[in-house]
């Protein structure tokens, strides 16, 4: 079928939805919101999971799994927590023809499914670190427009629910679990993230502190949360009743401690962005450790002239180069269809994201070595068949290292810092991040968005120049040490109040 005809740089939506439905990633459905995931997008979760769950694993968490149906009288058991969220809840009403007696809700996140359950089988100290997590689905009925990967009603995802005697213990594991959150994205997505604390207002209200990884996509200068972990105190264990004894208390005088939970989520929103950080007007472009196919073989050099012999004798050798690759861990295919020419098939393989081609014609034969070319960048080269497998995969671990360098070049130098409020705008009207020193303050938060918000109906409202206000992003766990915030004497950009550090500020899906 026809290549992309949408530009990246010109019709931003449009062409992301071309990238993934002619890439075979995704398919559309007839229910808003929801999308098909096909094997290319599927693998990629997969090898998400695989690495997120045996880390996990490794540190000691089982994994569980919840019914997906709320009772209404569960839910609404931590009312104010959710009560920001309760038109986001999809209920279950009839079966078949007949009303149910109560409403279901299906489960938007599961923390009150399971901690009166928590409450049941957490008896003693001895029971924590208490640690589940479930791979499952959620819903959430949003009603702000759908987008692939970033924004559905329906998301894969995992979260993780732990019980901890301190908060030492709990905080020490929300910075390890962000840590594994950031892994995900450098080291199998090729995608920075700035990892930070979420400020007043934007962290989840139900808890005691967020931690989150926030994604950037330059060509609409938005940022994107992408994983969170929250320390929960106490406020969930006060509230379902979650105690053991201090072993701290004197046994003849025993005293109850409500345990430290936290809970932490990633879900399929990480292959949104790497899908719209790193792909181009040809189609897909996989980093190569998510990639379903990292290699391709291709013929070419056949005419019509080549005799049947000559064509089967290079259809040999191509086939047995990838038996090579195969056998070296290298996840590659052959492609002898007769009926198409190597031009059909490169655009076959590029629009799907194939990290490498790898040519094979009568040059090649003669001259003992394969051309590869990189899907990435496009740089032809060639490696002698005696060097294959290790040509092979050091090119796929160059690659994927230079997508990472590419994508964090391109994000640093979209993250402005800003001295003057007259600044602010500007920059970010010009798709980029702003850190720049805050006052930590809810109210000037808000004061920002509103002074953010694009005004100027002279420029149209679409998805390459969005109109919304600046929202704080995170604190930065890493700050420019470069000026120091000095207390009592920096002041808030924004306000002129004093300085409590730098926040990172920037439009955000
Ligand atoms: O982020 C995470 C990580 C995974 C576990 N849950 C936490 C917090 C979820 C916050 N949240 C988010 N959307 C909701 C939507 C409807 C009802 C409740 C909620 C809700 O509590």
């Amino acid at each position: 079928q026809m290549g992309i005809e949408a530009k990246k740089n010109v019709d931003f939506p449009k062409w992301y939805q071309q990238v993934l439905t002619k890439s075979e990633m995704l398919d559309y459905y007839d229910v808003s919101g929801c999308y098909i995931l096909r094997p290319l997008a599927y693998n990629v979760w997969k090898e998400i999971t695989n690495f997120f769950d045996g880390a996990i694993t490794e540190m000691g968490v089982e994994d569980t799994y919840f019914p997906m149906f709320v009772s209404n009288r569960v839910l609404e058991r931590e009312k104010d927590h959710i009560e920001g969220f309760a038109p986001e809840v999809a209920w279950v009403t009839k079966a078949g023809s007949s009303d149910l007696e109560e409403p279901i809700a299906i489960r938007p996140t599961s923390e009150t499914v399971m901690y009166p359950y928590f409450a049941k089988w957490i008896r003693s100290h001895r029971d924590l670190p208490f640690r589940i997590n479930q791979w499952c689905s959620v819903v959430r009925w949003e009603f702000k427009n759908p987008q692939p990967f970033l924004r559905t009603r329906e998301f894969l995802w995992q979260e993780g629910h732990t019980a901890h005697l301190t908060l030492e213990g709990a905080t020490e594991e929300v910075y390890e679990i962000l840590d594994l959150y950031e892994k995900v994205y450098t080291d199998l997505l090729a995608l920075p993230v700035v990892k930070g604390v979420k400020s007043e207002k934007e962290r989840f209200a139900g808890g005691y502190f967020t931690t989150t990884v926030e994604g950037f996509i330059p060509t609409t200068g938005r940022a994107i949360q992408g994983g969170t972990s929250h320390c929960l105190g106490q406020n969930f264990s006060k509230m379902f009743d979650i105690v053991v004894e201090d072993p701290a208390s004197d046994s003849s005088d025993p005293k109850k401690l409500h345990v430290w939970q936290n809970s932490w989520g990633l879900s399929t929103r990480p292959i949104g962005v790497m899908v719209m950080v790193h792909s181009d007007d040809k189609g897909l472009v996989l980093p190569p450790r998510v990639a379903l196919t990292q290699a391709v073989v291709i013929p070419c050099g056949l005419t019509a002239k080549t005799s049947k012999a000559d064509a089967n004798k290079l259809y040999d050798a191509c086939d047995d180069l990838a038996k090579r690759l195969k056998k070296a861990g290298v996840k590659v295919k052959s492609d002898l269809r007769e009926n198409y020419t190597p031009g059909f098939k490169f655009n076959h393989w590029e629009i799907r994201g194939t990290p490498l081609r790898i040519e094979l014609g009568p040059k090649d034969i003669q001259m003992n070595q394969v051309t590869c070319v990189r899907r990435d960048n496009g740089v032809r080269f060639t490696i002698p068949v005696a060097d294959l497998e290790s040509g092979v995969k050091d090119t796929l671990e160059t690659i994927h290292n230079d997508m990472l360098q590419r994508a964090t070049a391109q994000r640093d130098a979209s993250i402005i810092r800003v001295e003057k409020w007259e600044d602010f705008v500007p920059a970010l009207n010009n798709k980029n991040l702003i850190l720049m020193p805050w006052c930590d303050r809810m109210e000037c938060e808000d004061d920002i968005k509103e002074r953010s918000a694009r005004t100027d109906d002279d420029e149209e409202e679409d998805e390459r120049a969005p109109s919304m206000g600046a929202k704080t992003l995170c604190n930065p766990f890493q700050q420019p040490t470069d000026k120091p915030i000095v207390p009592g004497i920096t002041k808030c950009v924004a306000c002129g109040q004093d300085a409590k550090h730098y926040m990172l500020f920037g439009r955000s899906y």
